[in-house]
Protein backbone atom coordinates (compact mmCIF):
# COMPACT_ATOMS: atom_id res chain seq x y z
CA UNK A 1 0.00 0.00 0.00
CA UNK A 2 1.02 3.50 -0.82
CA UNK A 3 3.17 5.14 2.10
CA UNK A 4 1.60 8.32 3.35
CA UNK A 5 3.54 11.37 3.20
CA UNK A 6 3.34 11.52 7.02
CA UNK A 7 5.29 8.19 7.33
CA UNK A 8 7.76 9.13 4.68
CA UNK A 9 8.72 12.03 7.26
CA UNK A 10 8.99 9.50 10.25
CA UNK A 11 11.09 7.05 8.11
CA UNK A 12 13.45 10.03 7.29
CA UNK A 13 13.61 10.55 10.63
CA UNK A 14 14.20 7.38 11.73
CA UNK A 15 17.31 7.15 8.88
CA UNK A 16 18.69 10.34 9.53
CA UNK A 17 18.04 12.31 13.35
CA UNK A 18 20.03 11.42 17.03
CA UNK A 19 17.78 9.00 18.48
CA UNK A 20 17.15 10.96 21.92
CA UNK A 21 17.90 14.08 20.67
CA UNK A 22 14.96 16.61 20.42
CA UNK A 23 16.24 19.32 18.10
CA UNK A 24 17.39 16.73 15.97
CA UNK A 25 14.42 15.39 15.36
CA UNK A 26 13.28 18.98 14.64
CA UNK A 27 16.11 19.64 12.20
CA UNK A 28 15.25 16.72 10.22
CA UNK A 29 11.90 17.11 9.97
CA UNK A 30 12.67 20.94 8.44
CA UNK A 31 14.85 19.70 6.62
CA UNK A 32 12.53 17.05 4.73
CA UNK A 33 9.38 19.42 5.38
CA UNK A 34 11.60 22.49 3.27
CA UNK A 35 13.14 20.56 0.58
CA UNK A 36 11.46 17.28 -0.27
CA UNK A 37 7.34 17.65 0.98
CA UNK A 38 5.36 20.71 2.33
CA UNK A 39 3.88 19.55 5.80
CA UNK A 40 1.76 21.46 8.29
CA UNK A 41 4.42 21.51 10.99
CA UNK A 42 4.58 24.87 12.99
CA UNK A 43 8.42 24.89 11.91
CA UNK A 44 11.27 27.15 12.98
CA UNK A 45 10.56 30.28 12.50
CA UNK A 46 6.65 30.33 14.26
CA UNK A 47 8.50 27.75 16.11
CA UNK A 48 10.51 29.93 18.04
CA UNK A 49 7.70 32.17 19.41
CA UNK A 50 5.98 29.07 20.77
CA UNK A 51 9.59 28.09 21.92
CA UNK A 52 9.62 31.93 23.56
CA UNK A 53 6.17 31.46 24.89
CA UNK A 54 6.91 28.36 27.08
CA UNK A 55 10.46 29.78 28.49
CA UNK A 56 8.50 33.04 29.84
CA UNK A 57 5.40 30.65 31.09
CA UNK A 58 7.63 27.92 32.55
CA UNK A 59 4.44 25.81 32.47
CA UNK A 60 3.50 22.58 34.69
CA UNK A 61 0.37 21.48 32.61
CA UNK A 62 0.67 22.02 28.75
CA UNK A 63 -2.76 21.51 26.33
CA UNK A 64 -1.61 21.40 22.49
CA UNK A 65 -4.41 21.03 19.91
CA UNK A 66 -3.48 19.30 17.19
CA UNK A 67 -0.54 16.83 17.29
CA UNK A 68 0.15 15.96 13.57
CA UNK A 69 3.66 14.00 13.52
CA UNK A 70 4.45 15.46 16.91
CA UNK A 71 7.22 18.10 15.80
CA UNK A 72 5.48 20.98 17.83
CA UNK A 73 4.77 18.24 20.54
CA UNK A 74 8.73 17.56 20.79
CA UNK A 75 9.48 21.36 20.67
CA UNK A 76 7.39 22.03 23.27
CA UNK A 77 8.21 18.58 25.69
CA UNK A 78 12.03 19.55 25.31
CA UNK A 79 11.41 22.90 27.20
CA UNK A 80 9.46 21.54 30.21
CA UNK A 81 11.11 21.69 33.70
CA UNK A 82 11.24 18.12 35.64
CA UNK A 83 7.74 16.96 36.21
CA UNK A 84 5.76 19.34 34.01
CA UNK A 85 3.74 17.50 31.72
CA UNK A 86 2.12 18.18 27.86
CA UNK A 87 -1.00 16.63 26.72
CA UNK A 88 -1.45 16.62 22.79
CA UNK A 89 -4.84 15.95 21.37
CA UNK A 90 -5.25 14.43 17.81
CA UNK A 91 -8.28 13.52 16.14
CA UNK A 92 -6.42 11.44 13.03
CA UNK A 93 -5.68 8.13 14.10
CA UNK A 94 -2.63 7.66 11.77
CA UNK A 95 -1.22 11.26 12.76
CA UNK A 96 -1.65 9.78 16.27
CA UNK A 97 0.63 6.72 15.71
CA UNK A 98 3.16 8.28 13.54
CA UNK A 99 3.57 11.27 16.83
CA UNK A 100 3.63 8.36 18.98
CA UNK A 101 6.91 7.11 17.01
CA UNK A 102 8.39 10.42 16.51
CA UNK A 103 7.88 11.51 20.32
CA UNK A 104 9.38 8.30 21.67
CA UNK A 105 12.62 8.65 19.16
CA UNK A 106 13.11 12.00 20.09
CA UNK A 107 13.29 11.04 23.78
CA UNK A 108 10.70 13.08 25.16
CA UNK A 109 7.62 10.30 25.67
CA UNK A 110 8.14 10.36 29.40
CA UNK A 111 6.30 14.49 29.32
CA UNK A 112 4.42 13.91 26.58
CA UNK A 113 0.42 11.96 26.38
CA UNK A 114 -1.27 11.59 22.96
CA UNK A 115 -4.83 11.50 23.60
CA UNK A 116 -7.11 10.04 20.07
CA UNK A 117 -10.16 11.97 19.58
CA UNK A 118 -11.88 14.88 18.72
CA UNK A 119 -11.31 17.83 21.08
CA UNK A 120 -14.84 18.16 21.68
CA UNK A 121 -14.95 15.25 23.26
CA UNK A 122 -11.45 15.16 25.17
CA UNK A 123 -11.63 18.99 26.69
CA UNK A 124 -14.73 17.76 29.38
CA UNK A 125 -12.46 14.24 30.09
CA UNK A 126 -9.22 16.72 31.14
CA UNK A 127 -10.46 17.34 35.05
CA UNK A 128 -11.31 14.03 35.81
CA UNK A 129 -9.78 11.13 33.15
CA UNK A 130 -6.32 13.10 32.98
CA UNK A 131 -6.29 14.54 36.39
CA UNK A 132 -6.04 18.37 35.17
CA UNK A 133 -6.86 20.62 37.49
CA UNK A 134 -6.54 24.37 35.58
CA UNK A 135 -3.87 24.25 32.00
CA UNK A 136 -0.41 26.75 32.11
CA UNK A 137 -0.66 26.94 29.06
CA UNK A 138 -2.83 26.06 25.31
CA UNK A 139 -1.38 25.60 21.87
CA UNK A 140 -3.96 25.73 19.17
CA UNK A 141 -2.84 24.27 16.08
CA UNK A 142 -6.04 21.99 14.95
CA UNK A 143 -8.51 23.02 13.17
CA UNK A 144 -8.87 26.89 12.41
CA UNK A 145 -13.33 26.58 12.96
CA UNK A 146 -12.74 24.71 16.35
CA UNK A 147 -10.40 27.53 17.63
CA UNK A 148 -13.26 29.63 19.26
CA UNK A 149 -15.88 26.70 20.36
CA UNK A 150 -12.73 24.65 21.89
CA UNK A 151 -11.83 28.15 23.67
CA UNK A 152 -15.61 28.21 24.80
CA UNK A 153 -15.35 25.10 26.15
CA UNK A 154 -12.28 25.36 27.96
CA UNK A 155 -13.63 28.07 30.10
CA UNK A 156 -17.03 26.19 30.44
CA UNK A 157 -15.03 23.27 31.94
CA UNK A 158 -12.94 26.06 34.63
CA UNK A 159 -9.99 24.73 32.93
CA UNK A 160 -8.12 28.43 32.71
CA UNK A 161 -6.89 30.33 35.50
CA UNK A 162 -6.12 33.70 35.58
CA UNK A 163 -3.29 33.92 33.79
CA UNK A 164 -3.25 31.17 31.57
CA UNK A 165 -1.99 31.72 28.13
CA UNK A 166 -3.35 30.51 24.86
CA UNK A 167 -1.39 30.77 21.43
CA UNK A 168 -2.73 29.94 18.29
CA UNK A 169 -1.30 29.09 15.16
CA UNK A 170 -2.36 30.07 11.21
CA UNK A 171 -4.51 33.25 12.13
CA UNK A 172 -3.50 34.55 9.22
CA UNK A 173 -2.99 31.53 6.85
CA UNK A 174 -5.21 29.15 6.44
CA UNK A 175 -6.94 31.68 8.80
CA UNK A 176 -9.07 31.67 11.79
CA UNK A 177 -10.91 34.90 11.62
CA UNK A 178 -13.86 34.26 13.76
CA UNK A 179 -11.55 33.21 16.32
CA UNK A 180 -9.30 36.78 16.00
CA UNK A 181 -12.96 38.36 16.15
CA UNK A 182 -13.61 36.40 19.41
CA UNK A 183 -10.79 36.42 21.20
CA UNK A 184 -9.90 40.42 20.57
CA UNK A 185 -13.56 41.36 21.42
CA UNK A 186 -13.43 39.63 24.40
CA UNK A 187 -12.72 41.44 27.66
CA UNK A 188 -11.38 38.02 28.97
CA UNK A 189 -8.41 37.88 27.00
CA UNK A 190 -5.48 40.16 27.13
CA UNK A 191 -4.29 39.77 22.99
CA UNK A 192 -0.62 39.70 21.28
CA UNK A 193 -0.30 39.01 17.78
CA UNK A 194 2.95 37.84 16.16
CA UNK A 195 3.94 38.08 12.58
CA UNK A 196 5.53 35.47 10.70
CA UNK A 197 5.43 33.27 7.85
CA UNK A 198 3.50 29.93 7.16
CA UNK A 199 6.13 26.95 7.62
CA UNK A 200 8.51 26.38 4.91
CA UNK A 201 6.99 29.34 2.47
CA UNK A 202 6.79 33.06 1.93
CA UNK A 203 3.31 33.55 2.45
CA UNK A 204 2.42 35.72 5.29
CA UNK A 205 1.29 34.23 8.80
CA UNK A 206 0.97 34.91 12.46
CA UNK A 207 0.47 33.59 15.84
CA UNK A 208 -2.07 35.19 18.40
CA UNK A 209 -1.49 35.12 21.70
CA UNK A 210 -4.00 35.11 24.32
CA UNK A 211 -3.59 35.98 28.29
CA UNK A 212 -6.73 34.73 30.05
CA UNK A 213 -7.71 37.86 32.90
CA UNK A 214 -9.94 35.15 34.94
C1 LIG B 1 -2.95 22.40 4.94
C2 LIG B 1 -2.41 23.80 4.74
C3 LIG B 1 -2.22 24.32 3.46
C4 LIG B 1 -1.67 25.61 3.50
C5 LIG B 1 -1.25 26.45 2.36
O1 LIG B 1 -1.64 27.60 2.29
N1 LIG B 1 -0.42 25.94 1.43
C6 LIG B 1 -0.06 26.69 0.25
C7 LIG B 1 1.30 26.36 -0.29
N2 LIG B 1 1.54 24.90 -0.34
C8 LIG B 1 2.84 24.58 -0.90
C9 LIG B 1 1.41 24.36 1.00
C10 LIG B 1 0.06 24.55 1.54
S1 LIG B 1 -1.50 26.13 5.09
C11 LIG B 1 -2.06 24.67 5.75
C12 LIG B 1 -2.08 24.45 7.20
C13 LIG B 1 -0.98 24.92 7.97
C14 LIG B 1 -0.95 24.70 9.33
O2 LIG B 1 0.09 25.14 10.11
C15 LIG B 1 -1.99 24.01 9.97
N3 LIG B 1 -1.94 23.79 11.33
C16 LIG B 1 -2.91 23.10 11.91
N4 LIG B 1 -3.98 22.60 11.24
C17 LIG B 1 -4.12 22.80 9.90
O3 LIG B 1 -5.13 22.34 9.32
C18 LIG B 1 -3.08 23.53 9.21
C19 LIG B 1 -3.12 23.75 7.82
MG1 LIG C 1 -0.37 25.06 12.22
Amino acid sequence: MNQSKEQRILNFVLQNAVRGDPCSVMDTIDKYCSQKEWAMNVGCEKGLILDKTVEEIKPSVVLELGTYCGYSAIRIARLLKAGARLLTVEFNPEFAAIAKQMIEFAGVQDKVNILEGPSEEIIPQLKKKYEVDTLDFVFLDHWKDRYSPDTILLQECNLLRKGSVLLADNVICPGAPEFLKYIRNNPSFQCTNYPAHLEYMEVQDAMEKAVFLG
